[in-house]
């Protein structure tokens, strides 16, 4: 199935990855390092090109890559956030260099330097552990990709882990769907929480939302003073009650106000302190039960590590937040804060500030952070192209193969472990049209057949393996790969049945394929259904070997233009 879908839009799998190459990519910090690789990346890419494989337009985009990373090596030195984890990480890569494969012997070294340069970023023990050991699982698991040197494949494997442990998407704002949408925001002392008020504000305007703050720091008298002066500044209303007023009342009033003046979306400002305390925890409870927010957003200041994280944690735990705000990322921050609220807290970082302007909030993008980090934006978009290479060789291959009745045992293998690996059976089958309605149990026992079979695939010779017919031949062979799996001849004969009948069935699509145009989803379903609805073939029949030799007959004959790309 999965192969079919391959080769049937691979021009559109190709077109499609060109298209983050055409996007500009923040400039990457100029290192020695990277200036080998550009250039090593383009000789790699010269040889995969000479597989005919690349078309103009990649070449094109290969050579702008190319000249820009030279421009960038010349260019401008500019400070990088977290410098010091990015150093660390690059002692890491250049311990890989001359090696030819990652192995568990020669990872040990680079991922002691990932260790370190984690933990001296104040990344918290616990996500380090975690984070070094899903590294290193994947660095010795990986297959070689031809053209990738090991030490571009780990960067591409930690940025990877990275971008998941920072939470992998963007998380967006949540709007109310009707009233005002309510933003809560909380922190200690110093954070920038007010400034966030402000910033926040600006960057709504920007999406064309109507914002008013509400000054809830009545300890503070100069806090309410410098909400007003920042509303001022971004041009938002600012509802303030004085420090008479409980924060909790004052909520209340700035919440109706608002709805009177139908604005979209109410900031809430509260006191902070220096650390936490019940009298602070109490207070927010109360307003965060008059307001009903949206959003409860705790502000933490990025300087502070680890910490942050837990802070983020205790807050939730205390009055439920659903997302933090992560401040000063312009300042002298190692990278702990960024790297732990997710994986620590379980809730999202939703925005960063990166300076004192009130244009300095931005999303957090957890890819662009990892890039930012790493500073490798070059080499992980040349992974990513030969990963993408490889697997339409590995596609037109297997075309071949099943054009010419030669799928085998090892490309059975081959699918139904890439079926494995992308994810559970009940996300893929979920994938397929016209399968929606499949029940749990069926998912299980799917999953428990795939199984079964790599069991009995695995207790072939290399030579069955290639070679199906051997098996369809030899009840000898058979009971032996029975015995050694631990499974019935009877299911030895039926997988043996299956592939045969796989291969008829899959150049049949092949066929359809060929002649027409790419099959859209429907006509997918619908070859699939007249598929499901085609007579099926018995093992028993299939186990005499003039069946088989009818197996491949009918494999090799052009197959009738029915099915999806079809008028019929
Ligand atoms: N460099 C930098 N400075 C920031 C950022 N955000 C806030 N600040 C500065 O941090 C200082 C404290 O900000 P405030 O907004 O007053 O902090 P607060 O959390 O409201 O503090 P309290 O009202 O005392 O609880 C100010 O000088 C801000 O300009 C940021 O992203 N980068």
């Amino acid at each position: 199935m999965e192969a079919m879908q391959i080769s049937a839009t691979a021009s559109r799998h190709f077109s499609a990855t060109l298209g983050p190459f055409s996007t500009n990519r923040s400039p990457t910090k100029p290192t020695k390092l990277a200036t080998s690789w550009a250039s090593s990346a383009s000789t790699n890419l010269a040889s995969l090109s000479s597989r005919n494989l690349f078309t103009r337009e990649i070449w094109g985009w290969v050579n702008s890559k190319t000249a820009t990373s030279r421009r960038e090596m010349r260019g401008v030195v500019r400070a990088e956030m977290f410098g010091q984890l990015t150093s660390g990480l690059e002692a890491a890569w250049t311990k890989l260099k001359g090696e030819e494969v990652l192995t568990k012997e020669n990872i040990v070294e680079p991922m002691r330097d990932i260790r370190r340069a984690l933990l001296e970023a104040d990344v918290s023990l616990p996500v380090v552990r975690r984070f070094v050991q899903a590294v290193s699982d994947q660095a010795v698991g990986v297959g070689l990709i031809r053209g990738v040197k090991p030490d571009q494949q780990l960067v591409k494997i930690v940025n990877d882990e990275l971008v998941k442990l920072m939470g992998g998407e963007v998380s967006e704002l949540v709007f109310s769907k009707s009233g005002p949408t309510v933003i809560l925001l909380a922190g200690l002392q110093g954070v920038g929480k007010t400034t966030v008020c402000a910033k926040l504000a600006n960057y709504l305007k920007k999406q064309g939302k109507s914002s008013m703050l509400i000054a809830g720091d009545v300890y503070r008298p100069a806090a309410i003073d410098q909400l007003v002066i920042l509303g001022e500044q971004v041009g938002v209303p600012v509802y303030t009650a004085g420090t008479e007023v409980k924060p909790s009342e004052i909520a209340k009033q700035g919440l109706e106000e608002a709805k009177k003046k139908k604005i979209d979306v109410v900031i809430m400002d509260t006191a902070g302190r220096l650390q936490i305390d019940k009298g602070m925890m109490d207070e927010l409870k109360e307003v965060k039960k008059v307001l009903n927010p949206t959003e409860v957003l705790l502000v933490v200041d990025a300087m502070t590590g680890q910490e942050a994280a837990a802070l983020v944690t205790t807050f939730n735990v205390e009055i439920g937040i659903t997302g933090a705000i992560l401040t000063k990322l312009d300042g002298d921050s190692r990278g702990g804060a960024a790297l732990s609220v997710k994986e620590v807290s379980g809730k999202p970082i939703k925005l960063v500030g990166r300076g004192e302007r009130m244009e300095d909030l931005e999303p957090f993008y957890p890819d662009r952070m990892a890039g930012r980090i790493l500073g490798m934006g070059d080499v992980l978009s040349f992974v990513e192209k030969a990963q993408e290479v490889m697997r339409q060789e590995d596609a037109e291959e297997l075309q071949k193969k099943i054009m010419s009745a030669k799928f085998d045992f090892n490309d059975f293998l081959k699918q139904t472990r890439a079926v494995a690996r992308m994810g559970s059976m009940t996300r893929v089958i979920g994938m397929i049209p016209g399968m929606g309605k499949v029940t749990p149990a069926q998912v299980r026992e799917a999953e428990k057949n795939l199984k079964l079979m790599e069991a009995m695939i695995e207790a072939m010779t290399p030579e069955e393996r290639e070679k199906p017919e051997l098996l369809a031949e030899s009840p000898d062979r058979r009971r032996r790969i029975a015995k050694d799996s631990g499974k019935t001849e009877q299911q030895v004969s039926q997988l043996v049945a299956q592939l045969f009948q796989m291969r008829v069935r899959m150049k049949n699509l092949m066929g359809i394929m060929e002649g027409g145009s790419i099959p859209t989803l429907s006509n997918l379903e619908n070859a699939m259904k007249a598929e499901q609805a085609a007579p099926p073939g018995t093992a028993r029949r299939k186990r005499r070997s003039e069946s088989r030799r009818q197996f491949a007959d009918s494999a090799s004959t052009r197959p009738s233009p029915r099915g999806f790309g079809a008028k019929n």
